[in-house]
């Protein structure tokens, strides 16, 4: 399939972020993420991911430099978040939580209903509207959250390290469904990852960031083809590009 990639959906220009408690999270950050790209972050614990993702999100404001949407904004519904928890409100069944962005937006009951109950077909879980989080496994809950974050239907979804909490077989299998969103729905996405299979198997792009402070390092791209599946994941290619980017991971963790 054709990924050509557009104009810059959010840019980032000599950002900086510290703490109010003094910590500099990240420093001099410059990154342009095209429209419908998949994009990992991929670094070490403590190397500013989450913060980098936060600030595009709106999250949390830079301390220097400048973050540009190309919306303008951060408009209800152009940008979507993923969390490494699922955050599902545990006395709402999955219709609801799914349901939630939309009432927030203002959209009636019925098609917010409709629209949330597609959502969740697109992950996999038509027939659990009704079910609460508790009854669900952390694969499903995971989905669940998927699927509310991509109901207003996000130009820009964002996501920390949605799967590292989960088993290695039920994460491959999210991979696979994620891109198949993906690939369906033209968002353009970031992915904040410690895991080089993980970001080789998903990303056309993969920037590398180091630790202390905070910073981008590599920018490297994957120029295998989608859609991606086991052929790929059990590829010789695949392999290459794992080993050049563990090679990339050491040596950002050396600097
Ligand atoms: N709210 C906060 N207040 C103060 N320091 C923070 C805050 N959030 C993060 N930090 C610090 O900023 C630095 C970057 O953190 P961040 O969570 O962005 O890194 P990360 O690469 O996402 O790490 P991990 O992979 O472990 O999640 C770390 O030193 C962290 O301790």
């Amino acid at each position: 399939m054709d990924v050509g990639v557009g104009a810059p959906v959010v840019s980032l220009a000599g950002v900086t972020k510290r703490y109010a408690n003094g910590t500099l999270a990240v420093r001099g950050v410059d990154m342009a993420i095209g429209q419908g790209d998949f994009v990992s972050l991929l670094g070490p614990s403590g190397c500013g991911k989450s913060t980098v993702l936060r600030m595009m999100a709106g999250l949390i404001p830079p301390s220097a430099g400048r973050i540009e949407m190309a919306s303008g904004g951060h408009a209800t519904g152009d940008v979507g978040f993923v969390f490494q928890e699922p955050t599902l409100a545990p006395w709402s069944n999955a219709l609801k939580n799914v349901m939630l962005p939309l009432r927030l937006a203002g959209v009636p009951k019925p098609e917010a209903e409709a629209r949330a109950a597609a959502a969740l077909a697109s992950v996999g879980l038509a027939g659990f509207e009704k079910s609460y989080p508790r009854a669900l496994s952390g694969g499903m809950k995971m989905r669940v959250s998927i699927a509310r974050a991509l109901v207003t239907k996000p130009r820009l979804l964002l996501m920390d390290e949605p799967f590292a909490a989960l088993d290695e077989i039920t994460r491959h299998k999210l991979n696979n469904d994620l891109l198949t969103l993906w690939e369906a729905e033209r968002f353009t996405a970031i992915f904040v990852t410690h895991s080089v299979f993980e970001s080789v198997y998903l990303s056309r792009r993969i920037v590398v960031m180091a630790a202390r402070p905070g910073r981008v390092v590599e920018d490297l791209s994957v120029d295998a083809p989608y859609p991606r599946g086991e052929v790929f994941r059990t590829s010789a290619a695949y392999a290459a590009h794992c080993r050049d980017i563990s090679a990339a991971l050491s040596r950002a963790m050396g600097e």
